[in-house]
């Protein structure tokens, strides 16, 4: 496999009919699907290095190992936050080889049905559930659990709605916390039913989830798959450590894209496009507008102020910014020798044995997570009514109140919304754990927000961060949906069977108890779930798009964007299948075999 990589003389100044900014998540898929036919070169420009088999990306339950490690991690932060006590964000995303797919927490779900249903209404045919699913079965491989496990362990699903030849390996990590079982009966007493099959497109209820481990070997799964499964391909090269700058545009009116401008070894180079050929951008939600900018492709505005000369004026371009939200509740366990949690790992020697042990197929670093419930708010709590009917209608910028229409009837429908998913381990703040302890982190996630952000370069180095503003808070209803959801928490860690595993609660801890104190904790303490989208919206151009139906954007030629940047409206879901499936539709659309 990498035989792909490639060298700078086989790059700099050459041609190619597609090149691809990023090899990340969606980047590999469409080099792998593009490269298919013979007669096409496809050239990837990835920012970061190649990382292939590198512990680092395949070692399950190392969540965060690599967090503020550059070589991995682009380590983003926010700009203050206004309505969130100025607290400044981290943002890790994945850098090198499969993009935060190989840097992420290997949790696998579907949205629901009319969460995708929704990017058609807005006005992009053929973005609908009955294509979302075929191109997500394209892409798995799903391999069902022993029959003597999946019956101990409720590891339920229907074979129907799952593939079985894609690149992308699913499956049950080998070793599981332990208290999944005990969760969803605890949530199912408090009214939030058991789930069947969550990867249905229907999320509401709690079921137990995939992950992109391959239970064969233990390894998780990132994008690179992909290229394992494509062997070995002339016409496909990629070039790592090669970061993009800009993106350039051939003479004339108009803005054709002709190739792009890239660094390496800190000299700058071109890599250009065919005379049919095309750019697509794949670099991820914080990096895709801002390399656009950077084009002078965007606001007017926003280009002018940093002095870069406006190319094609594309409002939209950085703005309805969308992003899932985190907090945890962390407490000890009970009785910590009958779960599994990466607590003990902290302890270099006992990390170190455990290596050893997952080199024989066996020990901690083979645990993943699983279970993950979601509901309506109004199954949580009492106060629904009036958080929910005092959701905002109207929106600053055209079509966000379209968009809020459907995310009210969500709303309404009862749609899944408050996550809760569990950290075999500490993930929470302030309060620091005790030593030699071991804790759940019992998480939940604000799903729908009504909020919405901007990401715009801050500056004309392409090797700056842009300036990321998720305008967290700015609607109150996502701090009061959030302040009763934490509060749900707690009461799941009052109800048995799950009151029985529980300790002591180190997080928020026992002096946050008012509304007030949690909505402070909220703002001081959350963090992103990674799940940032939307900064390249596929919408109508008058309606805040930057790219069309086919994901080619506005008042261009030859230029596309494929990434999580171009979800119009975010799902109640984790989004690396979102991601694939998005990338899949892309490679039958450009290569024009779409029966959309
Ligand atoms: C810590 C973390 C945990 C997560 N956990 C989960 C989870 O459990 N389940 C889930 O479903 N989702 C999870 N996600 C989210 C999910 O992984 C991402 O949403 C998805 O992978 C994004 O895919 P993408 O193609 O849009 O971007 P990416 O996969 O991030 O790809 C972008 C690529 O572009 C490269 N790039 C950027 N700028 C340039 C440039 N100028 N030139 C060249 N290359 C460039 C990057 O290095 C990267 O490789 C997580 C994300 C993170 C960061």
């Amino acid at each position: 496999m990498s035989n792909f990589l490639t060298t700078l003389d086989q790059v700099s100044g050459k041609s190619f009919d597609y090149v691809i900014v990023g090899g990340g998540t969606a980047g590999l898929v469409l080099a792998a699907r593009l490269s298919e036919d013979p007669s096409k070169s496809v050239l990837v420009l990835e920012a970061g290095g190649a990382h292939l088999d590198d512990p680092m990306t395949y070692l399950p339950a190392s969540y965060g190992k690599y967090f503020g490690n550059k070589e991995y991690d682009w380590a983003f932060m926010t700009v203050p936050q206004k309505h969130a006590e100025n607290t400044s964000f981290y943002w890790p995303r994945g850098k090198g080889l499969g993009g935060s797919s190989a840097a992420n927490f290997y949790l696998w779900t579907r949205p629901e049905v009319e969460d995708i249903n929704a990017w058609e209404r807005l006005g992009n045919p053929g973005w609908n559930w009955e294509n979302f699913l075929k191109y997500s079965i394209k892409c798995e491989k799903f391999i069902p659990p022993s029959a003597e496990v999946a019956q101990s362990e409720r590891l339920t699903y229907d074979a129907k709605v799952h593939g079985t030849d894609g690149p992308i390996v699913l499956g049950w990590p080998n070793l599981r916390p332990g208290w999944d079982v005990a969760l969803q009966d605890t949530l199912e007493s408090l009214g939030v039913p058991r789930l069947v099959e969550p990867q249905g497109g229907d999320r509401v209820g709690f079921g137990m989830d995939l992950a992109t481990v391959d239970p064969r070997t233990n390894r998780r799964v990132s994008s690179v798959a992909y290229l394992e499964q494509a062997g070995s391909r002339p016409n496909l090269k990629i070039l790592v450590n090669a970061p993009v700058a800009r993106i350039l545009s051939a003479p004339g009116e108009g803005f054709t894209a002709n190739g792009v401008q890239f660094l390496f070894d800190g000299q700058t180079h071109n890599a250009l496009t065919t005379a049919s050929g095309e750019v697509i951008l794949s670099a991820g939600a914080l990096k895709s507008p801002q390399i656009l900018e950077l084009s002078g492709i965007g606001d007017s505005k926003v280009l002018g102020a940093l002095g870069i000369e406006t190319k094609v004026d594309l409002p939209a371009v950085g703005t309805n910014v969308q992003d899932h939200l985190f907090a945890g509740v962390a407490y000890e366990l009970k009785e910590p020798e009958k779960y599994n949690t990466i607590d003990p790992l902290l302890d270099p020697t006992f990390a170190e044995e455990q290596l050893k042990l997952y080199a024989e197929g066996k020990g901690l670093l083979t645990l993943g997570i699983v279970g993950i419930g979601m509901a309506p708010l109004k199954a949580l709590s009492d106060r629904y009514a009036e958080i929910e009917g005092n959701a905002p209608t109207g929106g600053d910028f055209p079509g966000l109140a379209e968009q809020r229409v459907e995310q009210i009837a969500r709303l309404k429908e009862g749609a899944a919304n408050a996550e809760f998913v569990t950290i075999p381990g500490f993930y929470s703040f302030p309060n620091p754990p005790a030593p030699g302890k071991k804790h759940v982190s019992l998480c939940t996630t604000l799903n729908r927000p009504f909020s919405r952000g901007t990401i715009h370069a801050a500056s004309l180095d392409p090797l700056d961060p842009p300036a990321i503003d998720p305008h967290y808070f700015e609607e109150d209803i996502d701090r009061l949906t959030y302040i009763e959801q934490v509060k749900f928490v707690r009461k799941v860690a009052q109800t048995e069977p799950f009151k029985s595993i529980l300790g002591r609660e180190v997080n928020p801890g026992p002096d946050v108890q008012s509304d007030e104190d949690i909505s402070l904790w909220l703002k001081k303490y959350l963090t992103t779930v990674h799940h940032t989208s939307s900064s390249c919206s596929m919408l109508p151009k008058d309606k805040g798009g930057v790219v069309d139906p086919e994901l080619k954007v506005y008042g261009t030629k030859g230029l596309r964007v494929v990434d999580l940047s171009v979800v119009p409206l975010i799902p109640s879901a984790h989004p690396q299948s979102i991601v694939y499936a998005i990338a899949e539709q892309a490679a039958d659309i450009i290569k024009g075999t779409s029966e959309a």
